[in-house]
């Protein structure tokens, strides 16, 4: 793993009218990191995530990504090289083929014209063929989306990661809509990918058994707040039931 610090979030805060969402959360994590997110609903994991998206501006405190505050990344090109997202959704258009949902994680590279042209004549398709064989979907590439099943759309979704080569990926919830076997392979799929390309993945999970196999630290929310900042193997049965909690022991 390199020293380098891909995101840092300083004294982020976020509410949403009179709710907390995120209390003055800090922490930083480096590249090749990979970042399990967990904790109970409405703990403010989504929130967390698109927020380093981009998408939910902050009351106070500050994101850098790598060393540089957020807001001054460009959208564009610029920022899908910086990072990518992954949602339960997949996000996917499904009447369209395989192909073209793979090739749109170059839609921010490609200008407007190029992108278009594509849809009629698949652009750099050997580019969309090698990352269809890494997530094992050759086979599919001219399918209609929508007709795979949920877990080959998961893959769908990281073959278009692969295409767009973010250095930081987040996941949000990215195999709850899955059953365990099909999640356990897009898991180990993504971890293997993340890996190989030496990027660094921040997902959040209900699944604390998949936040253990697979990821090296796990921070866990409870109320817009860290609960525990830990190197997996320091996650104990006692921190996770105390997370998990319904109401404070008095
Ligand atoms: N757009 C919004 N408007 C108002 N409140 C919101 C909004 N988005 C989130 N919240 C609130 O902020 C808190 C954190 O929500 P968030 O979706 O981040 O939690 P989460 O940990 O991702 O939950 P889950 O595991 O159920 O997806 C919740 O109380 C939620 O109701």
């Amino acid at each position: 793993m390199s020293s380098k610090t891909m995101i840092e979030a300083k004294n982020i805060t976020k509410q949403f009218e009179r709710k907390i969402a995120l209390s003055s959360l800090s922490f930083s994590i480096k590249q090749g990191e990979l970042v399990a997110l967990i904790g109970p609903s409405g703990a403010g994991k989504t929130t967390l995530l698109n927020s380093i998206a981009g998408l939910v501006p902050l009351h106070s405190g500050e994101l850098m990504i790598e060393n540089q505050p957020l807001g001054n990344y460009k959208r564009g090109k610029q920022f899908a090289k910086k990072i990518g997202v992954i949602r339960q959704q997949f996000d996917l258009i499904g009447p369209l083929a395989v192909i073209h949902n793979v090739l749109a994680g170059k839609l921010s590279e490609w200008g407007i014209f190029k992108s278009l042209f594509s849809l009629l004549v698949p652009q750099e398709k050997e580019v969309a063929i090698r990352a269809l064989e890494r997530v094992g979907l050759e086979d599919k590439i001219f399918e209609v989306t929508a007709t795979l099943s949920g877990g080959e759309q998961q893959r769908v979704a990281m073959a278009r990661l692969l295409v767009q080569k973010p250095e930081i990926i987040l996941a949000d919830e990215p195999v709850a809509s899955l059953d365990p076997a099909r999640a356990d392979d897009v898991l180990g799929m993504l971890t293997k990918i993340v890996n190989e390309e030496n990027q660094t993945l921040l997902a959040s999970l209900h699944s604390v058994e998949y936040a253990r196999k697979y990821f090296t630290r796990i921070i866990s929310l409870k109320n817009g707040e860290i609960f525990f900042d830990l190197p997996t193997e320091k996650v104990s049965d006692e921190l996770l039931t105390e997370l998990y909690q319904l109401k404070e022991q008095v």
